[in-house]
Order: C-alpha cells, then structure tokens, then sequence
C-alpha cells in the first residue's frame, strides 16, 4: 500500500487560523410544516434565522439512502452511516450492503470468521443474538433469516436466537410480526430435524443494546437471559412472550422486559454452554460493542457474568478497528481510513470534540471510522458529558445539551482549539420515544445550544457549520404515499419512532467566513459525505482529490 501524504495543500483563498465550530443536531431533518413536525411547532429562532437569513449559506443535503452507502433509497438515513460520511468525506459501502453482498455471492461462508464458529456446529449450539427487524439500521431480519438457514444447511445442527424487539426504527408493535416470521423459519427447519428456537428475548433498550457505556445493566440483562438462562419472566414460546408483555400497561417493543424461554419442566431451553458457537449478527457497531466485550474481554469487570462459557464468538462484522473487536467476525467491515479528522490533526488544527453519553461516540468514534481513541493526544481532546442513564429521554428532554454547549463555549472561547466539533442529541433521542410534546421541547433546547455556541464563535471572529446527521423530529407521523399521516386500527394516528428519509440543512456563517463564500450552485444532489471537504476549506485546507467535492466556492467581493 502507498503510503499516505498526510499534507493538505493550502486553500488557494482561504485563511488558516480561524475557530470553526462542527455543529451536528442529530435527529434534525427538513420537511413540510405541519404538526407533526416538531422542529416547525417548536421555538427554534436561531436554526430559523440560519435558514431564513442568507440563503447562499443554507442549503440541504442528502442523508440517507446511497448517498451515505446504504443498500437503497428506501433506507433512512442513521446516526453511524451519516457521521461517518460527515467526518470521511467519501461514501463507503457500509454494513447493510457488505453484508448483503458476502450473503448474495456466498463467500459469507467461505471466510475465516465462520469457519472458526462453524467447528462448533458438531457438538455445540449456535447462538445468534440481535436484532430482529426490517429496519436496517442495525441488523435486517432478511439477512437473519439467510444466515439461519445457511448455517443450518451448513452443519448447525442445534441453533437458538436470542432477539431484541425493536420499535425504534420500525413501528412499536411490529415486534409480533418479526417473531412469527421467524418461528415459521424455525418450525420448517424443525421439520427438517435441525433442533431451531428462540431461546431468550427482551427489548433493545433495555436489554443488551446500550452503548458508549452509559449503563452496564442494560448489557447485564441480556446477558443473564441470554447466557444465563434466567430472566424475570419466562414463556414457553417467544410470540406469546411479546404479545403478553406488550400487554402490560405502558409496555412498548423498545423497553420489553428480558424474558427466557423455558421447556415443560420450566428451564431455559438454551444458555450459552461450554463449547457453543455465538453470532452477534448487528452489522452496526455502537449498540454492540458492549456485549462483544462482555463476550470476548478474559478480565472484563463491567458486572459480574457470573458464569463465563468457552465460545467461539464472531460479529457479524468487527465492531471496533481500534480494538479489533471482536476477533473473528463474519463480513469485514468497510475500511474507512484517511478521515478528515485524522488528516486535520496531522496538519495541525487543534480539534476538541463533545457529546453527552449517548452520542460522544458518534462524534469522535463514528467521526473517526468506526475507531476508538485519539489520532494524537497533544492536539485533540473529548470530552464526554455524562447522559441520564435509566430513563425515557422524553422525561428529560432537555438533556445534556446545555451543558454541552457551555463545554463547547468554553472550549472556543479558550482559543486552545481550531476545531469545536459537537453533536446535538435532542432532536433525535427524544424523537425515538414518539412523545410529540417532549420532542417539541427537544428541539427547542437544542436550538438554545446551537445560539450558546455560535455567540461564541462571533466572540472570537470564527466560523461555523451547522448540520444534522439525518432526520428525524421533523417528521413524528407514518404517512401514506400521498403524505396523510396514518391511523392505526383503533383510529389514532401512527407515531413514527424512527428516522426518515428527509434531508438535512448545512448552514455556514460566522465573522470569521470570507466574504466571498457561497454555496455552489453546480452540485445538483450533494450528501453528507460532501461536508468534510468543505470544513477542511473552513479551515484554509483543500480536501484530498478522492473526498467528494466542497459545498463551497469563493467569489471575488
Ligand atoms: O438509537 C439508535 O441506535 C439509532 C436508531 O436505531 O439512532 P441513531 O442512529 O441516531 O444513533
Ligand atoms: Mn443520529
Ligand atoms: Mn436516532
């Protein structure tokens, strides 16, 4: 491989030296005003003014679909795929369409990774633990169900899943119809003489599927159903599990509690044991790394597993590029190298970067490719505000994000840094709870972060550049093709949990802009991937020739 010139050629007009602030709101798409839209209800007059105000420096961008490196256009856009095409500046295959590609030419079965967990199929089980939806941003039923199949085709002669009911990226309650998808594989596959259940279940966000650390119980209870055998509630079979728990008041597919299956004599029909195989078949990696480590790490000390069974465990991909975990998995992850991050630190621009909990990983993990730690400590810090832990964030809606931007304030008003780069969360993660009114609240808690951080930009004579990641808030409502928000069969309307397929404002500004920086009119549909060239510019650099073109162009003023 050559090796790389981490040189950036000087920008032909623009200045070095000048703060520039990253602002990603996550969650924050632009769509139809209209009730629903929570952005449009709520009080939002900095975001309003950064779009009412010049329009050569407001525009929308791309963010979901392949303009971020998803399968297709019918996919939303999430929080990994757009921060990593934010901070790569090129678009890269990512998760979803690996994995359909290794499962489409069949070399899925061919590699290393399961060939390693298939030695196991003789004597052991397989163990398949995820998420079990259509909603593609995590993992997808289809692809669950090709490697139910093949694996058993292949030699598994016992297999038990271990499901997450999901309602964030899909409908709340569509839960029931993904498991008994599933079960009619299994119960074919029982005729066929392969021994396949669903052994364990539980919601995503409150069983196994935290991330960035924020609470180790949420991660403890998956492993007890999962590896453990136990759990509070157990069922004999999976469907009358999430139909009886959804039952109980104020129960949502996101929050079910972890259940096991049990047989007659009412003992779990499959912990983890001694010899098994295990797939964590999440292609994406956030929500997962947690109980990679859980699996993988010999002296890891997070909770008490209790019970640490001999596995041969792979991802569905590897998790983390940094750690290289885990070790073995079945699809190799897409190689995301040379990001703007690491390229802007090696020509000397200072970057601080900044989240609460639930969303620090996704400005410098996800930022960075899909890699943990610091290109270089002397000229980067993070800094992580810490999230509530073992709420709904519609309960506190406001979340962390003053206090982020108080951080970020300080931070630019320091001039330690060239760099502030932060993420936003509320849009986002009150919008998932499908709470209209908190979500409103949200929005215009974020939009206060935003005015804290660009009074300080104008302090200090810089620049800014205000984006989101996909959408979200700005649209709460299932729609028809027409666009008429849906009713469910009792009549009320449809809340939309998930992200959409809206795209999303960039804004730029600040005292410390050129006069002379426009938008370009000449890029007809720009995505994401788009704004690390244009930041490097911000920052008096020209982007690498393979990043995809800057959003910007100077003219004489
Ligand atoms: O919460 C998450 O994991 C996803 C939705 O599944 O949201 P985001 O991509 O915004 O992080
Ligand atoms: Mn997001
Ligand atoms: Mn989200």
């Amino acid at each position: 491989m050559a090796t790389t010139n981490w040189t950036l050629p000087d920008h032909p007009t623009l200045p070095k030296g000048k703060t520039v602030a990253v602002v990603v709101l996550d969650g924050w798409g632009e769509a139809s005003p209209d009730q629903y839209n929570c952005i449009h209800v709520a009080q939002t007059p900095v975001m309003d003014s950064l779009k009412n105000g010049a329009p050569e420096k407001w525009r929308l961008v791309k963010a979901h679909g392949t303009a971020v490196g998803l399968p297709s256009d019918d996919d939303m856009g999430n929080s990994e795929v757009g921060h990593n095409a934010l901070g790569a500046g090129r678009i890269f295959a990512q998760g979803a369409k690996l994995v359909d590609a290794a499962l489409a030419s069949g070399k899925i079965w061919e590699d290393e990774g399961f060939n390693y967990i298939k030695e196991s199929f003789d004597k052991g089980t397989l163990h398949l633990i995820g998420l079990l939806s259509d909603g593609g941003v995590h993992s997808r039923l289809d692809q669950v169900q090709l490697i139910v199949k093949g694996a058993s085709e292949r030699g598994a002669k016992r297999i038990r899943l271990h499901i997450l009911t999901d309602g964030r990226d899909v409908l709340d309650g569509s839960s029931v119809g993904f498991v008994e998808t599933i079960e009619k594989d299994l119960a074919q596959l029982r005729e066929q003489g392969v021994d396949a259940r669903i052994a364990s279940g539980g919601g995503r966000m409150y069983v196994t599927m935290d991330r960035y650390e924020n609470d180790w119980s949420v991660v403890k209870r998956g492993w007890d159903a999962q590896v453990l055998g136990e759990a509070p509630h157990k069922f004999q079979n999976a469907l009358e599990a999430v139909k009886t728990l959804r039952a109980e008041p104020k129960a949502n597919d996101q929050y079910l509690p972890p259940f096991v299956i049990v047989d007659e004599s009412g003992k779990s029909v499959g912990p983890i044991v001694d010899g098994d195989a295990v797939v964590t078949f999440n292609f994406r990696a956030d929500r997962m790394v947690m109980l990679a480590k859980a699996l993988e790490f010999p002296d890891f000390d997070k909770f008490d597993r209790v019970r640490v069974p001999k596995i041969k465990y792979a991802g569905m991909l590897q998790y983390d590029g940094e750690l290289k975990l885990p070790s073995k998995y079945l699809v190799s992850p897409p190689l995301i190298e040379r990001t703007s991050g690491e390229y802007l630190v090696k020509n000397g621009v200072r970057t601080f970067a900044c989240s609460e909990t639930v969303k620090f990983g996704h400005v410098t993990f996800f930022w960075n490719g899909n890699r943990s730690g610091y290109f270089d400590e002397t000229r980067e810090e993070y800094v992580e505000i810490p999230s509530d832990s073992g709420i709904t964030f519609n309960e506190q809606p406001k979340m962390k994000a003053l206090e982020i931007a108080e951080r970020t304030r300080d931070a630019i008003l320091s001039g330690k840094f060239d760099q502030v780069r932060i993420n936003l969360p509320n849009g986002d993660m009150v919008g998932h709870t499908g709470d209209i009114e908190a979500t409103v609240v949200a929005c215009k808690a974020a939009d206060e972060a935003v005015k804290m951080v660009l009074d300080a930009v104008e302090q200090v004579g810089g620049i800014y550049l205000v984006t989101a990641d996909h959408g979200n808030a700005e649209d709460m409502v299932k729609r028809n093709k027409a666009g008429q928000p849906m009713l469910d069969k009792s009549g009320s309307i449809q809340i939309l949990t998930s992200h959409t397929l809206q795209p999303v404002p960039v804004a730029i500004g600040g005292p410390g802009l050129h006069p002379g920086v426009r938008f370009r009119s000449d890029i007809q549909t720009p995505g994401l991937a788009n704004v690390a060239a244009t930041v490097m510019n911000l920052h008096g650099f020209q982007a690498p020739a393979d990043y995809e073109t800057t959003l910007i162009e100077v003219i004489d003023k």
